[in-house]
């Protein structure tokens, strides 16, 4: 039996416990187990009894949005009031242990909410659930950081610090540079603009700490230093993200005008349902999906059943029915999305979004949900 199940055995039998005198001492020791199984899980182990138990949720709907956030701040909450999944919130922190997913219908798609476990400084090294979390959050199409409004901007410099040190980059795009190792020539380095923050020196001297002695270089962006070494290291993950400062119901109006006034941030409180349509309007931008509604000849466009397109995806790519043993391409489709039928036209276009919405600027390949390598 695995942690996982032997926490829920627990948690069940204290619940069809009856409380009395009797009961007492049995009661405290299934609590003090429970207690331990739980430190057990949160403990960075190498163990591979725990690595990834209760992580694997399969992707579904159109897009995928990952909920972190240091513990008690109010992500269970939030997926409880969103979707119509219940996920346990508590004032106690990690009340969370496992990856919860809900849905969020909204314009004809279905996005799919993560609830995740709290994570805590060193949660990169393994702290908490944190390997998982932040694995989880890799998936993510965007990621919404939750933070305690209290707290003001702690919270949220730590976070960025945790997701950063692996390869995390919140709301940034690629870097333009291209380059390309070689078997030999030595190191060609050009650049389109004026650089002021790298020069073909320290290009060289950066490459030669990472033994790359032949490569071809060209910066098309004016990057630093730290830009070029995400480009040679090459795994680096480039996610849109919103800050969200929940529980603002605890803070000064003067706070909360300032904190909503912050770059990709919006202010919430899930506890007197406050601005919640706002911030479900800034993730439809953030995650660039467009709604188009088809019409068969002669007919109403149907709203009720929209093809989701990711942004940088246009109209051509919308696969004119799949033979019944075909399916739809592999990673692509997802529930959200259909190919046309027969005699269907894409008459009636409805264009809800600007294609250059904010957040990840690096538009997103091919379609429905097709990722591209970098954001892997
Ligand atoms: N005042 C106030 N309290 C809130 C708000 N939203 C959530 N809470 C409370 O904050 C506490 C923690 O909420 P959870 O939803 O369990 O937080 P979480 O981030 O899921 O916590 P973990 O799963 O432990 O990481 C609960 O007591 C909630 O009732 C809010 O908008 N205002
Ligand atoms: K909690
Ligand atoms: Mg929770």
């Amino acid at each position: 039996m695995g942690i996982l199940e032997k926490i829920s055995e627990i948690e069940k039998e204290i619940a069809r416990t009856q409380k009395n005198k009797a009961t007492e001492y049995h009661l405290g020791l299934l609590k003090a187990k429970l207690a331990k199984y739980r430190a057990q899980l949160l403990e960075p182990s190498k163990s591979s009894s725990s690595k990834g138990e209760g992580f694997d949720v399969m992707k579904s709907g159109d897009a995928r949005v990952a909920l972190i956030g240091f513990p008690s701040v109010g992500k269970s909450t939030f997926l409880s009031l969103i979707t119509s999944t219940a996920s346990e919130a508590a004032s106690y922190e990690f009340t969370t242990l496992t990856c919860i997913p809900g849905v969020i219908e909204y314009k004809g798609a279905n996005i799919q909410l993560l609830d995740l476990p709290g994570i805590i400084e060193g949660a990169a090294q393994g702290k908490g659930r944190g390997r998982q979390v932040i694995a989880v959050a890799r998936t993510a199409d965007v990621v919404i950081m939750m933070l305690d409004a209290t707290k003001g901007e702690v919270q949220r410099s730590l976070l960025e610090k945790e997701l950063g040190s692996v390869g995390i980059r919140l709301n940034k795009h690629k870097p333009n540079i291209y380059f390309k190792p070689k078997k030999g020539g030595g190191i060609s380095f050009n650049s389109t603009v004026t650089l002021t923050q790298c020069s073909e020196k320290l290009v060289q001297l950066i490459l030669h700490e990472y033994k790359i002695f032949n490569a071809e270089v060209l910066f098309r962006e004016d990057c630093s230093p730290d830009e070029f070494i995400d480009v040679i290291m090459g795994n680096r993950v480039y996610m849109p993200c919103l800050y969200v400062y929940n529980k603002i119901d605890q803070i000064s109006m003067e706070e909360v005008d300032r904190l909503a006034r912050k770059p990709d941030s919006v202010v919430i409180s899930c506890g007197m349902k406050l601005n919640l349509d706002y911030l479900l309007e800034m993730l439809w931008e953030y995650l660039a999906l467009t709604c188009i509604y088809t019409k068969k000849r002669g007919q109403r466009p149907d709203f009720t059943d929209a093809i989701i397109l990711r942004k940088g995806a246009s109209v051509e790519h919308v696969p004119h029915s799949w033979g019944p043993a075909e399916g739809p391409p592999s990673g692509g489709m997802r529930a959200g999305s259909r190919p046309l039928d027969p005699g269907e036209q894409l008459g009636a276009q409805h264009w809800t979004l600007a294609s250059d919405s904010p957040g990840c600027s690096e538009p997103q390949a091919g379609v429905f949900g097709l990722r591209s390598p970098l954001s892997g």
